[in-house]
């Protein structure tokens, strides 16, 4: 960044374009302006596409075990780093610095860490046959894009570019418009670590210069996190040139406690599911269906520890509620809130917006739980993607089970039980791409990520992964001549 202007990043440089419109970028949390944008355009779009063919041709011929060696000094830079990357992120998206000191930037340099570790190993197969053999090789699929949503900027710029990167690609990737700030940084520290000029490049921009490029046959693959109404456009667009497509999608989770759950435990993980960065996680568990033997018990607990909650500036070490990440986005989440009490929903905590001193300017919003709801509510149905509970009473396993299940939504879900039998019985039945047992949103690299039904297609992190970044050739080698019916 120069002068306060953020510019696209392409071709290991960032590119200056003057010509180019200019969007401010706020921190949510005060109003301060960070920065200025430059929109890129179709002649920014055309130069990323040749800066990463250039780039995938150097990156593509390097083996496995070179690609992961630069990576591990991008990991090493990242985590030097992880402090002032994670202030970044808070002044980006509002959310507090608690927070994205422990997961943000590690989160994202552990999986370029996996990946990296993964690279060299990265193979076909070979099958034996009658009188010939085959085998398959695993190519990189070419330059691919990224598109982040931004709740989660630096882990979602690092989730899809390292195995993409692992595998051979290169990757176009454009941030979201409201937090564009670390993918540049990350950008500059692949750089820095080795990383070939135009293997990661960071376009700047609204969804017309994502789309321009999803319309390009250059570009092999699109991998968006986002809404699931911006999935079913960006598949539309991409059906054009039959690009493979992963998709990280919305979701309205289902949080099951059993009557033999501990309470404490129990609360302790619907609070983390609606929360933690101030409820703007795609799989929150924001559905929490509690048996209704436990019910009185679990909304006391619930009630008391919420209002513990310490909202605030989110830079401050005590922090544990920061900022909606705008206020249209926290307007949106309000009015959802004047809907759950207008739908008959029993407000048993938050429902306002607070002033925070020192913060004026942020939209900040109280933890709120909403009791006694119905399936039918639409704080019930619809994602609101904020710090707002729905709490439901259910009677016996079969029935939370088709009501967990009645959406087509399906990122993730929780069951707390003791009953382990209980437990995977239950979890086998739902529909739903995560399930954790007796704890909620912990997302280890090691573990597919991914969406049932409209939530998502593909995967990331985890072996899987390198399914979505590769595709296989399969080679036969015949050993005993042509045995042809011609004469
Ligand atoms: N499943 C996951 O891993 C995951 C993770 C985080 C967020 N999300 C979801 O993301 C949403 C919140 O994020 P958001 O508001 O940034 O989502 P969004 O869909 O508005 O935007 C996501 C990205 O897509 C771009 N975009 C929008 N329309 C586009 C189009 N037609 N073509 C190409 N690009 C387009 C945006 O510029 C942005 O970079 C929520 O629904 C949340 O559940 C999902
Ligand atoms: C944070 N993340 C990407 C794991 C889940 C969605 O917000």
């Amino acid at each position: 960044m120069q002068d306060g202007i953020l510019k696209s990043y392409i071709g290991g440089r960032y590119i200056d374009n003057p010509a180019l419109p200019l969007a401010d970028n706020f921190n949510p949390a005060n109003g301060e302006l960070l920065c200025k944008v430059q929109q890129a355009g179709a002649a920014e779009a055309e130069l990323a596409v040749k800066s990463a063919e250039a780039g995938f041709a150097v990156w593509s011929e390097m083996t496995g075990a070179e690609r992961g060696r630069i990576m591990n000094k991008a990991v090493s830079i990242l985590r030097a780093r992880n402090r002032e990357l994670a202030e970044l992120e808070v002044r980006d998206n509002g959310k507090p610095i608690q927070e994205a000191e422990v997961v943000d930037v590690l989160s994202g340099a552990d999986c370029i860490e996996y990946f990296a570790g993964m690279a060299a190993g990265i193979h076909g197969e070979h099958f034996p046959l009658k009188g010939a053999f085959a085998y398959t090789r695993r190519e990189p699929l070419g330059v691919c894009l990224g598109i982040g949503a931004w709740n989660y900027p630096i882990q979602i710029a690092c989730w899809k570019s390292a195995p993409a990167l692992a595998c051979g690609n290169a990757m176009i990737y454009k941030p979201s418009g409201m937090t564009p700030m670390s993918a540049a940084l990350l950008a500059e520290i692949y750089s820095e670590a080795g990383v070939p000029d135009g293997v990661f490049n960071v376009i700047q921009g609204s969804s017309s210069v994502a789309r321009q490029l999803i319309a390009d046959e250059r570009v092999a693959k699109v991998s968006i996190t986002g809404s699931v109404d911006t999935g079913k456009a960006i598949m539309k667009d991409a059906a054009g040139t039959l690009k493979r497509v992963t998709m990280e999608l919305g979701g309205k989770s289902p949080l099951i406690i059993f009557d033999d759950a501990d309470i404490e435990q129990a609360v302790s993980a619907a609070m983390l599911a609606n929360f933690y960065t101030q409820g703007e996680i795609c799989t929150n568990g924001t559905r929490v269906f509690v048996a209704r033997s436990i019910h009185a018990a679990f909304m006391q607990r619930l009630k008391e520890r919420t209002t513990l909650l310490k909202i605030g500036d989110p830079m401050h070490p005590d922090t544990q509620v920061g900022a909606q990440v705008s206020p249209s986005h926290a307007q949106s989440v309000l009015k959802y809130i004047d809907i759950g009490q207008s739908e008959g929903a029993v407000l048993a905590a938050g429902g306002q917006r607070v002033i925070v001193p020192g913060c004026e300017a942020g939209w900040f919003i109280a933890p709120t739980i909403f009791d006694q709801c119905r399936d039918d509510m639409r704080i019930v149905s619809e994602e609101i993607f904020g710090p707002v509970m729905s709490v439901l009473v259910f009677d016996d396993e079969a029935e939370v089970i088709q009501r967990a299940n009645a959406t087509r939504l399906g990122l993730a879900a929780g069951v707390f039980t003791r009953d382990l039998a209980r437990a995977h019985r239950v979890v086998a039945k739902l529909q739903a791409g995560v399930c954790w047992i007796n704890n909620y949103n912990i997302t280890p690299i090691e573990m597919p990520f991914g969406g049932y039904k409209e939530s998502g297609l593909g995967y990331e992190n985890s072996l899987s992964a390198i399914d979505c970044y590769t595709q296989r050739k399969s080679v036969y080698v015949e050993l005993t001549g042509v045995a042809s019916p011609y004469a």
